[in-house]
């Protein structure tokens, strides 16, 4: 045999299942699959300054634990009922983690937490928890991270995004040009927002890109570009946090320079709060200041937020606290309530 020259670093290879046996297995309910139609009518009505609404993305850093995010949901649901005239909130339900370096890469990838990688599962359980969130009534927004998972449950989300790590990766624009629902461009780890701005432009256009069918199949797709992408403020670390009057203002203007709706979201937590969940209510009071005097261009913000707050390290399914991240840590549902309260106070007083 000649010098193998291929696969010299792929140990295993095993089959996975297709997007259309899964949504076969667990099928969207045509009540639901109306919601959700609405639900991104909502978002997008919004962000284009069409609905007075703040759009409040809120919830876990990543799901780890379906039962503890359906708890979660449903409280959330309870305590934004009274808000819902001045806020429309999105449940955050993250299966797909970028790391820094490396570590559990969420629940699809590790769905067991225990490094067996089922990633079958962790596709089923996605898709299952997308459905039990979308029953309760809740929107959902999650990232898109792996280029062909949205196959598989793209269906079930009324919000995406594409992370700080991956805003300048031509797939990911490429993909968010094909998605259905609207898209949110974080601003780079470093702080630059130029090249979220850049990532709109590119996924506004057609690509054909390479991906996977609905039946597994490799195949090139033609998107019609997605008119619906937006930009959210992370803060960076070359350029600090980035939720200030003066951020909000040049972010803006920037969007306006490019043609662009000057609407933007705010992301309270990551390089904006330093990852200290406790910071996300400073960004909280900050924001409001700025809706009351009259920044229209804030129209979303992203909360990170789980029953009970800080985070945990990584441990065996049962020796975890119930309802506490593994991965970011978040505020509490009970010190978010408060934080819902506020924004909505200030919508109202505002608009
Ligand atoms: O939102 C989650 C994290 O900020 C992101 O996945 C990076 O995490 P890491 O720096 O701990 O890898
Ligand atoms: C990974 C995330 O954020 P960022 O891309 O801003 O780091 C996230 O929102 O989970």
């Amino acid at each position: 045999m000649s010098q193998r020259t291929d696969d010299l670093r792929i140990s295993r290879a095993q089959p996975l299942i297709t997007p259309w046996i899964l949504q076969e297995e667990l099928p969207l309910a045509d009540t639901q699959a109306e919601d959700i139609a609405t639900a991104r009518r909502n978002i997008e009505a919004i962000l284009a300054g069409d609905d007075p609404r703040l759009l409040v993305i809120v919830g876990p850093c990543s799901v780890h634990d379906p039962d503890a995010l359906l708890d979660y949901a449903r409280q959330l649901k309870a305590l934004c009922e009274p808000l819902q005239d001045a806020i429309y909130p999105v449940l955050r339900v993250y299966f797909e983690k970028p790391r820094t370096v490396i570590g559990w890469k969420g629940l699809i990838n590790d769905p067991e937490l225990d490094n067996s990688f089922r990633i079958n599962r962790g596709l089923h359980l996605a898709r299952k928890v997308l459905l039990d969130v979308a029953e309760l009534g809740l929107p959902a927004a999650s990232e898109f991270l792996d280029n062909t998972f949205g196959q598989y449950y793209a269906d079930l989300v009324s919000f995406g995004a594409i992370g700080a790590r991956t805003v300048e990766s031509q797939i990911h624009r490429e993909l968010a040009s094909g998605l259905s629902m609207p898209v949110g461009f974080k601003n780079a780890t470093n702080g630059q927002v130029d090249v979220a701005i850049d990532a709109i432009r590119s996924a506004s256009h057609s690509h054909w890109f390479p991906s996977l069918t609905k039946e597994g199949t490799p195949a090139v797709l033609q998107s019609s570009g997605n008119p619906h992408c937006y930009l959210i403020l992370r803060g960076g670390k070359d350029s600090g946090p980035n939720y200030h009057p003066q951020a909000v203002q040049s972010a803006a203007q920037a969007l306006a320079e490019q043609g662009l709706t000057a609407s933007l979201i705010v992301d309270c937590s990551h390089g904006n709060s330093g990852k200290k969940p406790e910071q996300q209510a400073q960004v909280v009071a900050n924001l409001c200041d700025q809706i009351d005097q009259g920044q229209t261009a804030l129209r979303g913000v992203m909360l990170e937020s789980h029953l009970v707050g800080g985070s945990q390290a990584m441990a065996p399914r049962d020796a975890l606290n119930y309802g506490q991240s593994i991965t970011d840590a978040c505020l509490s549902l009970s010190d978010t309530h408060p934080l819902l309260e506020t924004l909505a106070a200030s919508v109202r007083r505002a608009r």
